[in-house]
């Protein structure tokens, strides 16, 4: 890896296959349309550290910087991996906009329910598909799974969930069971990356142009799949029973790695908080047994609560749907409903702010006329 020059798909040399290989399609070429000089290449970020980025167009992979306007409202985006970006040279000119991202509020909240997120963070952008991979030991939580799609819904992402350690039991079956009752639809894999059990089907989300992204708790075994599904291992992983507090994450950084299967892997550090920072109909996705009944309560704006003819309690009632799922279906709504009342407020103030610098200006340009 080095500096490098080179003229784009347009110029010397066309590496369209390659490009293409990377997820390059029409919907970033059409945002060519007019900016594309001969000395900018699209490359797509596979590692982000700090102010460097290490870019690829999938025949080379060179370093490069943010130019400098990027990095300031309004022209500012930050790249993340799994970003497009146009490269002149090693200086990243434009970050082209994504077709998806996987976001989440930034940590910090420590779990606090009224502190929420005051920032977005994305974890990664153009993604086909989100692995929420849960290992089949401590780290199976129904209520973390719940949320880890709704999050991945809220960003308009598509779900896939692997169960790892299954080499843990005998007979991971009843771990399946109990997950599709939260689960509705969601494709489930039941895998090792101990000894690789599996893991074969899993190279369909991994073909030529295929984007797939790993979350999910630290020590849940992902960094053990990536290597397994390598074929060696790239990735370090660590032990479960160091990870005690703080600091014991073995993945600190998100790189996009080329998959043997001709598609892209990203690794993640395991979340500590999945705090929501978007709403795109997650819940209504994530809880469609609730939301299906919710259309026969009594009453069209039925909160199931405590309302009269609340066809969901009568579901609860009769143990056709367990308590405990419909108090995280609550408790998201709640979430999201805060969140939103929040971020209009922020956007509110912003706005008032933007009014209140442009008549600031509009009066020093009066004044300015009236003195000459
Ligand atoms: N028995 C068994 N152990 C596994 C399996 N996968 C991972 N482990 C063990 O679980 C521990 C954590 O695995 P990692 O792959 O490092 O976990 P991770 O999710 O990448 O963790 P972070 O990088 O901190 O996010 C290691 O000790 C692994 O050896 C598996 O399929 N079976
Ligand atoms: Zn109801």
């Amino acid at each position: 890896m080095g500096t490098r020059k080179r003229t784009c798909g347009t110029g010397e040399k066309d590496n369209s296959l390659h490009l293409s290989r990377m997820g390059w399609n029409s919907y970033f070429q059409a945002q060519l349309q007019g900016c594309c000089s001969d000395d900018f290449l699209p490359a797509r970020v596979v590692g982000v550290s700090k102010n460097s980025f290490r870019i690829s167009n999938g025949e080379e992979e060179w370093r490069a910087v943010l130019a400098g306007r990027l990095m300031h409202p309004p022209h500012g985006r930050y790249p993340v991996t799994g970003d497009w970006v146009l490269a002149a040279d090693s200086v990243i000119v434009k970050v082209l906009n994504r077709t998806n991202a996987l976001c989440r509020g930034a940590s910090g909240t420590h779990g606090k329910p009224d502190a929420l997120p005051k920032r977005e963070q994305v974890i990664a952008a153009n993604l086909d598909t989100v692995f929420v991979v849960c290992g089949l030991d401590r780290d199976f939580n129904l209520r973390r799974i719940e949320r880890y799609l709704t999050l991945v819904y809220n960003c308009g992402l598509n779900p896939v969930i692997l169960l790892t350690k299954a080499d843990l039991h005998r007979d991971p079956m009843p771990f399946v069971s109990e997950l599709e009752t939260v689960a509705f639809g969601v494709s489930i894999h039941v895998v090792s990356g101990l000894d690789g059990k599996g893991l074969l089907p899993l190279d369909g989300y991994l073909s030529p142009g295929q984007t797939a992204a790993m979350v999910g708790s630290s020590g849940a075994g992902k960094s053990t799949l990536v290597n397994r599904l390598y074929g060696k291992a790239i990735q370090a992983t660590g032990s479960v029973s160091l990870r005690i507090g703080k600091g014991t994450h073995t993945t600190t950084a998100r790189d996009l790695i080329m998959m043997p299967q001709g598609g892209m892997l990203i690794d993640n550090p395991g979340l500590r908080e999945i705090a929501f920072w978007n709403d795109d109909g997650g819940v209504r996705a994530a809880f469609p047994e609730i939301e299906n009944l919710a259309g026969a309560c009594r009453f069209s704006n039925c909160r199931h609560m405590h309302e009269p003819g609340c066809r969901v309690l009568q579901a609860i009632a009769a143990g056709e749907i367990l308590q405990d799922r419909l108090d995280s279906y609550h408790k998201m709504k709640r979430e999201l409903a805060y969140l939103s009342l929040r971020q209009q407020k922020r956007a509110d103030r912003v706005e008032k702010e933007q009014w209140k610098a442009v008549s600031l200006k509009i009066k020093a340009l009066k004044k300015e006329r009236r003195n000459r």
